[in-house]
């Protein structure tokens, strides 16, 4: 079983994460891992933040001479900006409308919503793409492939191969997913990209700020990750909970998704042909099981919840109206938490390859 769970605040010392279950003899290497870490900090539309932190990553157990040990890993992420806060408390009496500030405040009793904004931020998603990234190298062992391109910023749409041909030919997800790593918004479409980057530059000078979607392709999968047996094996149920506890993730579909809704039944599946099923409307999934094609998921983020020009929300110490905390901020993390979401996939799968081969090393 993989499982891991992270520890740490957005300005405290820093972020931590242990992983349990790696097998022993996956090769990996301190570079690779800061370029996944820079993936997910950078983008266009990222706050001041991403200037501050380098995401470093120590490892701290589990590793021995470039390889895994099979022994829990422990990673450490320093927070660089920790220098700026440390000895300083800067309470937030008016909740932010779409951050965890007033449901957090009041669920653990707290007077301001200070801890809650340092525990519920992405800041959190630094160390799941780190151990993302070791899923990812032992999924590499098995040629499987994890990738992710933006697809639509604040109702800017990229021009993208009809959604058929994404969801069936391999070649077509490993070019949008080159393209998606040469945009600055994560999007294949450069032409869109501009316009994307446009719309966010608006946002920020009206202290607004942009959500949007993105697809996760998962290529090489063998037949069988997951299983119908039991309500907690199906595999889009786990995939599905991983991509949603993404913060701002507000929904996610498999294949052709909420589509399948408006189809007849012969438009909807896939038939079965050979050598080659002719489609993957399903989206790599049936049953709660892998059968075998490209695993594609798309997910919406809304816009991010802190606005420069805030919202109403009410002082928690008066109960007077007023505006809404303001604290620096993103404008827009869509490719970023594309970013985040191959990560939560890779470890999905990873663990649903263990569990399916067993194996302590590689
Ligand atoms: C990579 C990433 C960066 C984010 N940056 C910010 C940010 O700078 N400011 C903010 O208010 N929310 C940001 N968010 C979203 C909030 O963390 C999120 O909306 C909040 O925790 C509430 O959770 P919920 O939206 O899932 O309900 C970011 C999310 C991600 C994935
Ligand atoms: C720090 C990161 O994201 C943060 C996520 C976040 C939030 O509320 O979710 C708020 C911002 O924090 P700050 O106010 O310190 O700039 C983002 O920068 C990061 O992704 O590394």
């Amino acid at each position: 079983m993989l499982r891991f769970l992270t520890a740490g605040e957005s300005h405290g010392w820093g972020i931590a994460a242990v992983l349990d279950g790696m097998p022993a003899g996956i090769e990996v290497s301190q570079e690779e891992l800061s370029v996944e870490l820079s993936r997910r900090r950078r983008g266009y539309g990222r706050g001041e933040r991403a200037n501050i932190e380098n995401d470093h990553v120590l490892i701290a157990s589990g590793v021995n001479d470039g390889k895994t040990t099979g022994a829990p890993i422990c990673i450490v992420i320093p927070n660089k900006d920790y220098e700026n806060w440390k000895g300083k408390y800067v309470p937030i009496y008016a909740p932010r409308p779409g951050h965890a500030d007033f449901a957090g405040m009041v669920k653990y009793g707290f007077n301001d919503c200070r801890p809650v904004a340092e525990r519920a931020s992405a800041r959190e998603t630094a160390a799941r793409v780190a151990c993302g990234y070791f899923a990812k190298k032992l999924l590499e062992k098995e040629n499987i492939k994890v990738m992710s391109w933006v697809v639509s910023i604040g109702g800017i749409w990229a021009q993208l191969p009809p959604l058929e041909e994404r969801m069936s030919k391999e070649e077509i997800p490993k070019k949008l997913f080159y393209l998606a790593e040469c945009s600055e918004v994560r999007c294949p479409d450069l032409e869109a990209t501009g316009r994307m980057k446009k719309l966010i530059d608006e946002a920020r000078e009206k202290g607004d700020t942009l959500g949007g979607i993105f697809e996760v392709a998962v290529i090489g999968v063998p037949v069988g990750l997951g299983s119908y047996v039991q309500w907690d094996r199906r595999l889009d149920g786990r995939l599905a909970a991983a991509v949603m506890s993404i913060q701002g993730v507000k929904g996610v579909e498999f294949g052709v998704g909420f589509e399948f809704s408006e189809m007849m039944g012969s438009q909807a599946h896939d038939p079965l042909k050979l050598p080659k099923r002719p489609s993957n409307r399903a989206g790599g999934i049936e049953g709660g099981v892998s059968n075998g094609e490209i695993i594609f998921m798309r997910a919406a983020m809304k816009p991010i919840p802190t606005l420069k020009s805030p919202l109403p929300s009410v002082d928690v110490r008066t109960k007077k109206e007023c505006q809404a905390y303001i604290e620096r901020s993103d404008v827009c993390a869509v490719g970023s938490a594309a970013v985040v979401a191959e990560s939560m996939v890779a470890l999905v799968v990873a663990d649903a390859l263990l569990e399916m081969r067993g194996g302590d090393r590689w």
